[in-house]
């Protein structure tokens, strides 16, 4: 599933990052225009490894740097002997700097240059040199109706740097952007390539460093870290004299009538994860399924709040939410849950009643929530969530207090210190039911074995987001319990049980 590649760097930048970085690699002595070179030598490598026998290519420039690159793939292909064309969108004679140089170098390598609006027809493999980092506010005319062109033209697409119109900070599309095929992107990662609406229009994700002095590279401020095995935590192998008390006691709280399946798939992924101990707090109504489904959870009816201040007591990690529902039943549950000690994850209705101002937050808090939740716990709208998914998982994170899991693709896990990482793995077949209560349990099954807050919720991410690419490839129909099976494979694949 584009993009997503264990090679590529681990931070991603904003575009005034990016620019910055630009920047201090050109004082320290390499030239603008030789950036560029090596931009359009990676972009057309690229190129001829993706199409090796397309022969004709056709570039669509604006009248930036990232225009400035098309014209070098231009005259690289032209001297290569392919039949190409530059269509000028916009004013070239807007070109400046270094982008006027690469345009003079195209017209000497005989690269014929001709306004977009005398193409009768798109030909070859269109290149995608019309915005870069530099884009800012919605896509004006005459781009916005060249991008609709080249996605009607149903030709391959190679945008370089990052497809036109898609904002670099946020991935968010800004009026209308290219849908490559392919995207070359230079010197830094931009997060907006793997969050929003990012993942689909980039295509396969190529990156090229341009040489970049690693040590000014690792110098720049980076707006999140991508999410690797190579990077997560691991939980410490267990010693042979191990026993379960070592491994923390799992409470999840939740089921209310009809709803009894979230809080059983929380508590068999607590189970599977390596919980020492599994207790469920549900609704009398649920005890005997549970128990013929789950003989190793302690599974407890609680029909008011009279029994659950003594059974959250004697657990290390609450998981309160799944199958919770608002009435009365759980409004209660989740009071008692709020004023108890100890590390706790909240998802589902334990969010929405947090969000209605029912509760206040406990202290040791992982929220989990997917974007209309976030929507409703900071007050907006989703479409402003996912607008800006970074900032709205700082902005949980910031206004609870608390470590915030937004989930959906690209799932970010902020901490209040203002750690943001960002996770590319995963597949659409998890769009469905029951995946988020697997998250849950499995995020608290990690604390209760001892990871702090942020550590567990970017392992279970990244668990989670795994197995669900593994089994997402078997196509649609994905059942969240076939996800625990496959996190544990993957958990023991990671952090070995026996050192
Ligand atoms: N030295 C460097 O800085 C390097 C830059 N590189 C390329 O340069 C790009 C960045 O170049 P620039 O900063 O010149 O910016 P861009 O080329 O991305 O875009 C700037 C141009 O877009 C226009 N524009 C901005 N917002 C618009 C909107 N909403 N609608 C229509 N037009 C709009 C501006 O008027 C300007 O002409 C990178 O993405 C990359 O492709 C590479 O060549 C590597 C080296
Ligand atoms: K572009």
């Amino acid at each position: 599933m584009p993009p997503s590649a264990d090679d590529l760097p681990l931070p991603l930048y904003t575009a005034a990052q990016v620019r910055d970085l630009d920047a201090r690699l050109i004082a320290a002595g390499t030239p603008g225009f030789e950036l560029m070179q090596r931009a359009a030598h990676a972009a057309w490598r690229a190129l001829r490894q993706r199409w090796p026998d397309a022969g004709a290519l056709s570039v669509l420039a604006g009248h930036g740097n990232n225009a400035g690159d098309g014209y070098l793939v231009a005259a690289l292909a032209q001297r290569a002997g392919w039949q190409v064309e530059v269509l000028a969108v916009g004013d070239p004679a807007k070109l400046a700097g270094d982008a006027a140089q690469a345009h003079a170098e195209a017209l000497r390598a005989g690269v014929p240059v001709r306004a977009w609006s005398e193409c009768a027809a798109l030909d070859g493999v269109l290149v995608d040199a019309l915005l870069g980092t530099g884009l800012g506010g919605a896509v004006r005319e005459p781009f916005a109706q060249a991008i609709r062109l080249m996605n009607a033209s149903g030709r391959p697409i190679l945008a370089i740097d990052i497809p036109s119109g898609l904002c670099a900070d946020t991935g968010r599309e800004l009026g209308v952007a290219v849908r490559a095929d392919l995207t070359v992107t230079f010197i830094g990662l931009k997060l907006g390539l793997f969050s929003g609406v990012g993942p689909d229009r980039v295509g396969e994700l190529r990156f090229d460093d341009l040489q970049a002095d690693p040590g000014i590279v690792s110098g720049q401020p980076a707006r999140a870290q991508r999410l690797t095995g190579a990077v997560l935590p691991h939980l410490a192998a267990r010693p042979r004299c191990a026993h379960k008390g070592q491994f923390g006691h799992l409470l999840v709280i939740g089921g209310d009538r009809g709803f009894g399946g979230a809080a059983l798939l929380s508590a068999q992924s607590a189970l599977r994860a390596g919980a020492g101990l599994v207790s469920l707090a549900t609704r009398e109504e649920h005890v005997a399924a549970s128990l013929a489904r789950l003989p190793e959870v302690m599974v407890q009816a609680v029909a008011s709040t009279y029994q659950l201040p003594d059974l959250a007591a004697r657990a290390d990690v609450l998981v309160v939410g799944p199958g919770l529902g608002q009435a009365a039943w759980g409004r209660s549950l989740l009071s008692v849950a709020a004023a108890s000690a100890g590390a706790q994850v909240w998802d589902a209705d334990a969010l929405n009643l947090l969000a209605a101002g029912e509760v206040a937050a406990p202290d040791d808090l992982i929220l989990t929530p997917h974007p209309g939740e976030a929507a409703r716990l900071l007050g907006c709208s989703t479409a402003e969530v996912q607008a800006d998914r970074a900032a709205a998982a700082q902005a949980l994170a910031q206004k609870y207090a608390a470590v915030a899991v937004l989930k959906g693709a690209g799932t970010l896990v902020a901490a209040p210190d203002g750690r943001l990482v960002l996770c590319d793995r995963g597949h659409p077949a998890m769009a469905g039911a029951g995946l988020g209560d697997v998250l849950a349990g499995l995020v608290g099954a990690l604390r209760a074995q001892g990871m702090v807050a942020f550590e567990a919720a970017c392992l279970g991410v990244w668990l989670h987001a795994r197995a669900g690419e593994a089994l997402g490839a078997q196509g649609r129909g994905l059942a969240a319990s076939d996800l625990i099976p496959r996190i544990r494979e993957l958990l023991e694949a990671h952090s070995p049980c026996l050192a």
